[in-house]
């Protein structure tokens, strides 16, 4: 069972020395708090929150970070940097599952997203799921149908995903997404002005996968969760197919509007929608381990 304040006997400053990583690392380098956020869905989408992310490949594992969907993820090798403040403190007595959860957790609130609270005591997977990537993350340019069941699937109600992809208010997409949008004629759905701007961005059909030519998914508050995604989905600026279909389907619709016109609104979904992810399917008790390096299995 996960529960409030899991390490108050065995490690009570974990939460503390977690979040002061988190702020330090963002200090340096902002995106480090948007990575932690995109890396909370895709570990926990995938199986269970279980860290099951961050195994690097070598040894027998064979790493979902390789998986064609982790494309543009980055920053996993500031991980160790807060697993090894907390490894100093108490050994191999917090999870690097709960290090994934309470590092998005905190991230949110360094880009002055919501404060959430948050149950710990998940324990890390003794496997890396990359053959599995796909078929639990949906893909940029899949229905809408096809995402809101994948959610489903882990118990994210549609109110919960609308709030989820309210994510996509930080960060950016590389031209590689974005450009089967805008070549060999614009996405009529596409805002035309927006449109001409990403063709600026991206300015060739096929970029080098290697280049980092990306655009900022929010031009306005690149770097704060907030609800500004809405209001640019509904103007068709969404960057990505799922984010247009968000804002077009009869199902979504009335929670985009609603949380394009009320912050507030959106910042308990969010919280409330995080949590549900966050909780998907943990490893508890005995299952799994407390890995020492969050890049390996114990003893490899
Ligand atoms: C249908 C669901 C989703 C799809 C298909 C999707 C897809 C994508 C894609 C294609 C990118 C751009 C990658 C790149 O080109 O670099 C991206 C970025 C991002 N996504 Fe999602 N996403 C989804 C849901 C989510 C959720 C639920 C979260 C978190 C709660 C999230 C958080 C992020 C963040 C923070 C970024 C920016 C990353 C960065 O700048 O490093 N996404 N997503
Ligand atoms: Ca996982
Ligand atoms: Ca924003």
């Amino acid at each position: 069972q996960l529960q409030l304040n899991y390490y108050t006997n065995s490690c009570s400053k974990a939460e503390e020395i977690i979040k002061q990583q988190v702020f330090q690392l963002y200090n340096k380098h902002g995106n480090t708090a948007i990575s932690w956020v995109r890396n909370l869905f895709h570990d926990c989408m995938v199986k269970s929150c279980d860290a099951s992310l961050l195994l690097v490949t070598g040894g027998g594992v064979v790493s979902e970070q390789t998986a064609e969907r982790s494309f543009g993820m980055r920053n996993f090798k500031y991980v160790n940097i807060i697993k090894d403040a907390v490894e100093q403190e108490c050994p191999l007595t917090v999870s690097c599952a709960d290090i994934v959860a309470l590092s998005a957790r905190d991230g949110i609130a360094m880009l002055g997203g919501p404060n959430i609270e948050m149950k710990t005591g998940r324990r890390d997977s003794k496997e890396s799921y990359a053959t599995m990537v796909e078929e639990f993350i949906p893909n940029h340019n899949d229905s809408i149908f096809s995402v809101l069941s994948s959610f489903q699937a882990i118990g994210v109600d549609i109110e919960a995903t609308v709030a989820l992809l309210g994510a996509h208010s930080v960060g950016r997409v590389h031209c590689k997404n974005l450009v089967h949008r805008l070549y060999p004629t614009v996405d009529e759905t596409l805002n035309p002005s927006h449109a001409a701007y990403l063709k600026r961005r991206c300015p060739t059909p096929h970029p080098d996968p290697k280049s980092v030519q990306y655009v900022r998914s929010d031009l306005k508050t690149p770097m704060i969760i907030d609800n500004n995604y809405y209001k640019n989905i509904l103007q068709h600026k969404g960057l990505l197919t799922v984010d247009e279909e968000l804002a077009t389907d009869p199902r979504t619709v009335p929670y985009v509007e609603k949380m394009a016109d009320d912050n507030e609104y959106f910042r308990q979904q969010f919280s409330r929608a995080v949590v549900l992810l966050s909780e998907n399917n943990p490893l508890t008790g005995d299952e799994g381990e407390i890995r020492k390096d969050c890049g390996y299995l114990n003893g490899k």
